[in-house]
């Protein structure tokens, strides 16, 4: 069984082909590719599909569960459909739970996905290092609570997961802190769901630039996001979003099929 490691900005995947939908890919078999220590290590799983014509993007957060979407996922994946021959370089659609994304290669490794709207849903308060911290719901397919403060995002503890409002968020929240660092330019980190604390996160930084605006009276602008891993360029529009940053494959090869028929 083959797979692929990759990541985005330092939020990395195992990438694993599955054109013709076979792999029983369950809670417990994704828990141990994403060890690092007893499996190969990753943020989550992109299981690649083929179904009716379309390249679909089964991603699964390192704890097993379901998320809607990935968007560093989605330049990576994007990114392994090229390299392997199954697309040409330039624009193509991948399908998502969130719906269908139009991602770009570009011959420098990066990607541009077209991420849909970002949707402002409403106020909320992160519970972080004992601090509330006000910020945007926003909805990028999946859910995110993207705080702009003024302290500086270095000093909090993000290895205790933040604390949110189960009612405004009953299936859980990707929580992200943001300092506006220069003009268009802003940094973060995040709390993912599912996952803990990333190097990165390509919804969250959509989500970001969102709330950024959105705390200045706006509704369109872009940013660079500078993150622990690089840094993505983020564009939000009326109806829709862009997310550009570099996509890396790092390294194929076979899964041990006794160590894989173990995990149920
Ligand atoms: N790292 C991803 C987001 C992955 C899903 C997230 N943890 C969730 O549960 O919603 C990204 O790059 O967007």
């Amino acid at each position: 069984m083959e797979f692929v490691k990759g990541h985005g900005t330092e939020n990395d995947f195992v990438v694993l082909p599955d054109l013709d939908d076979q792999l029983d890919l369950t809670v417990a078999r994704v828990q141990a590719l994403c060890d690092r220590q007893r499996g190969l290590g990753a943020d989550g799983v992109l299981r690649v599909v083929r179904a009716d014509g379309k390249w679909f993007m089964d991603y699964r957060n390192a704890d097993g569960s379901i998320a809607e979407m990935c968007g560093n996922g989605l330049r990576v994946f994007a990114r392994y459909l090229v390299d392997a021959g199954h697309q040409p370089q330039g624009s193509f659609v991948v399908a998502t739970r969130a719906g269908d994304k139009t991602v770009t290669t570009h011959p420098d490794g990066s990607v541009t996905n077209d991420m849909g709207p970002a949707r402002l849903t409403g106020t909320s308060i992160a519970a972080v290092d004992g601090q509330g911290i006000g910020g945007f719901a926003v909805d990028v397919g999946n859910p995110h609570l993207a705080c702009v403060t003024e302290v500086p995002v270095e000093s909090f503890d993000l290895t205790v997961p933040p604390g949110f409002d189960p009612v405004m968020f009953p299936h859980g929240v990707n929580v992200e802190l943001i300092n506006t660092i220069g003009d268009n330019a802003l940094r973060m980190r995040v709390y993912e769901r599912g996952v803990g604390e990333t190097r990165s996160c390509g919804t969250g930084t959509v989500a970001s630039v969102a709330s950024w605006l959105a705390g200045q009276g706006k509704t369109t602008g872009s940013a660079t996001v500078d993150v622990l891993g690089g840094q993505v360029f983020v564009t939000i529009e009326p109806t829709t979003s862009t997310l550009t940053g570099p996509a890396v494959l790092v390294a194929r090869g076979e899964l041990d099929k006794s160590w894989w028929d173990a995990l149920q």
